[in-house]
């Protein structure tokens, strides 16, 4: 496999600098820069945690891209600026593979479009856990069978977005496999507003945040007499670390936008 040449964007951040280490250490990548807000011109081995790492820091996404020459961009920030980087990183050809959550429906179509328009691969990754994506495979079965599905999604409390890219995907599949249901009592009155949490197709989400808390979903269902609940935990950010890796790998291989790890492990 030829070297796989690898900009990281939001390298100071929790996932961000664990990126970095993957992409160092891993002999078929090179990290050829980070995109940060700040520090232009310096070297990443001058920024503590990260010594002897010896890449330009660049603030300035297109002479990132114009000086690098990078294959593939790992976008680990926010929302907006999420997006503005995956837009640009397409239209410079530069293979984006983004696990920033919180784009809406429009976004990701726009960004298929122009991965379509450009003929080159984007990935964009609610979660790279393969427990996590095991729990969305499985709960998207299970709805097959439990029409009444509700989802509590729990996190740190720096998270920016609500409900979780994980919540609204595992919507989004279970709706695929579920017959279209309003839940709970047809009189149903919230007395304290956002009681029920966010609704989806009739499904419920409810986000947690609290201090300690990393990144944990379950998605429960119930039925006359029973219950079933699926559960996933990441305890630390290395855990989705081998997803990151699985989509820097196969990102140069395709010609169109992916969203969802699920679809490409095999
Ligand atoms: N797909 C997945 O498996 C996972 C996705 N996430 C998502 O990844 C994103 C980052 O999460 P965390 O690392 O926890 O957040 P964080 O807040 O620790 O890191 C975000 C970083 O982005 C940087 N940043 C902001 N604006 C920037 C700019 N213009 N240019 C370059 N860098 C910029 C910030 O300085 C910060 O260091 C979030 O959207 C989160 O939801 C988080 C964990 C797993
Ligand atoms: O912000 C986080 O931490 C996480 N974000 C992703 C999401 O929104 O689903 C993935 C994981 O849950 C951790």
């Amino acid at each position: 496999m030829d070297i796989v040449k690898v900009i990281v964007a939001g390298p100071r951040g929790r996932m961000g600098a664990e990126a970095v280490h993957l992409v160092h250490n891993e002999d078929h990548f090179e990290l050829a820069g980070v995109l940060d807000r700040k520090h232009e011109g310096l070297s990443l081995s001058e920024i503590k945690g990260f010594q002897g790492i010896d890449v330009p820091i660049f603030t300035d996404i297109e002479e990132c891209f114009r000086t690098t020459q990078a294959d593939v961009l790992v976008d680990l920030t926010t929302p907006d600026v999420g997006y503005f980087h995956t837009k640009t990183a397409l239209e410079f050809g530069v293979r984006p593979v983004v696990g920033t959550t919180g784009f809406s429906k429009e976004q990701l179509n726009e960004l298929k479009e122009l991965a379509e328009e450009k003929g080159i691969g984007c990935i964009i990754a609610p979660n790279f856990a393969i427990g996590a994506v095991l729990m969305m495979k499985f709960s998207q079965m299970a709805a097959k069978y439990f029409q009444d599905v509700e989802i509590l999604e729990m996190h740190h409390d720096q998270k920016l977005d609500a409900p979780s890219g994980t919540a609204v995907k595992t919507a989004e599949m279970i709706s695929k496999s579920r017959e279209p249901k309003k839940q709970g009592h047809p009189k149903e009155k919230e007395t304290i507003e956002g009681a029920r949490g966010a609704e989806m197709d009739g499904m419920h989400i409810h986000s947690i945040r609290l201090p300690g808390l990393v990144a944990h979903q379950q998605v429960l269902f119930g039925a006359d007499g029973q219950t079933l609940t699926i559960r996933h935990d990441s305890y630390n950010r290395q855990s989705f670390m081998s997803g990151v890796k699985v989509c820097v790998e196969t990102v140069i291989k395709l010609d169109t936008l992916v969203y969802g790890l699920e679809n490409i492990l095999e």
